[in-house]
């Protein structure tokens, strides 16, 4: 696996590009990393360090936004057609996975059409209708619900799609309580681990990073769980992130902020493309 150490294109390029006010395709794909940290520092003194920080973070983030515009444009353009048999493809190569077959727990996304999402349709549904007589049988399935504005999103447990509503985003989410009235099973006190997760994003490159829709959300969640497996002594989960052709990038094209979180493997219309040592030696 290519360590992407190297977090973004230089500053240069990212300035003469960000200051167009349209962005091609290959213009923003085309960029290479150059050998410079996140915490890149012009000067030895403490606050002017900081300053160039701030700016040069702010500069990764504008990079970010602009990728995020490529890849929004290019979903929107895809033909149905080609985006349904995609959806096939990548559900049937999850769905007949070994790493996905022995999971006895997960949390995966909801997947929104109009976001132009990767379907999870039919896995959730496979998961919500096996073992209809024995419920422990069943992999235990939890989902994110958005809490708040400030990062802030927890996975719950859910055993039907009736227990799903309509959020402010237009995301399908579990309410916070079941019929019942019981407060859902939030994956952060489970008793249990999950062993897979299922990651949606906006773009992903093969050494396992991932651009996501910018709320940081994901990355918090990931960062919460693998400090959570850490103490519990649990296995990390596998961290799969589903992708159309469209969204796989090549490498350099995504820049990476201190905070983002690399994917284990990506599954594509073509294939689980293993990336971490973990994924490498699962999937041969
Ligand atoms: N299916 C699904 N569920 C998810 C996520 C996701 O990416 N996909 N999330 C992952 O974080 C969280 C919700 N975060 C979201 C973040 C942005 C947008 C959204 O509509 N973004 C618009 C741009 C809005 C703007 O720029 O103001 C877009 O991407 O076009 C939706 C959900 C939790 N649930
Ligand atoms: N673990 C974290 N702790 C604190 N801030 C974070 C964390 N993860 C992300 N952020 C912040 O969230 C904001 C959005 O980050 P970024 O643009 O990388 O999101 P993204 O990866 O596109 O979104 P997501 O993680 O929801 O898929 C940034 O300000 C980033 O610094």
């Amino acid at each position: 696996m290519t360590i992407p150490w190297a977090v973004a294109s230089s500053a240069t390029a990212v300035l003469q590009s960000t200051s167009r006010f349209f962005f091609t395709r290959s213009a923003i794909l085309s960029r290479q990393p150059s050998p410079c940290s996140a915490t890149v520092t012009m000067s030895n003194a403490g606050e002017q360090n900081f300053i160039s920080d701030a700016a040069h973070l702010e500069t990764i983030f504008k990079q970010k936004k602009a990728l995020r515009s490529v890849i929004k444009r290019d979903l929107k353009s895809m033909d149905p057609t080609l985006r349904s048999q995609e959806d096939e493809a990548i559900q049937r190569i999850v769905l007949e996975a070994p790493w996905f077959k022995s999971c006895k727990g997960l949390c995966a996304y909801i997947s929104c059409s109009a976001l132009r999402e990767v379907d999870t349709t039919r896995i959730l549904s496979h998961i919500l209708r096996s073992h209809p007589e024995d419920f422990q049988m069943r992999k235990k399935l939890f989902v994110p619900r958005v809490e708040d504005r400030n990062r802030n999103m927890r996975m719950l447990n859910i055993s039907m799609t009736e227990d799903l509503i309509t959020s402010s985003m237009d995301i399908l989410e579990p309410a916070p309580v079941d019929a019942d009235g019981n407060e859902r099973e939030d994956v952060l006190f489970a008793n249990e681990p999950v062993d897979l997760l299922l990651l949606p994003g906006l773009a992903f490159d093969k050494a396992g990073r991932r651009l996501g829709r910018g709320g940081g959300y994901y990355d918090t969640f990931l960062s919460r769980y693998e400090e959570l497996a850490k103490e519990k002594n649990w296995k990390q989960p596998l961290k799969i992130a589903l992708s159309y052709s469209v969204q796989i990038v090549d490498e350099g094209t995504i820049p990476l902020t201190p905070n983002d979180i690399l994917v284990d493997a990506l599954v594509s219309p073509s294939g689980v493309i293993p990336i971490s040592p973990t994924a490498l030696e699962i999937c041969h």
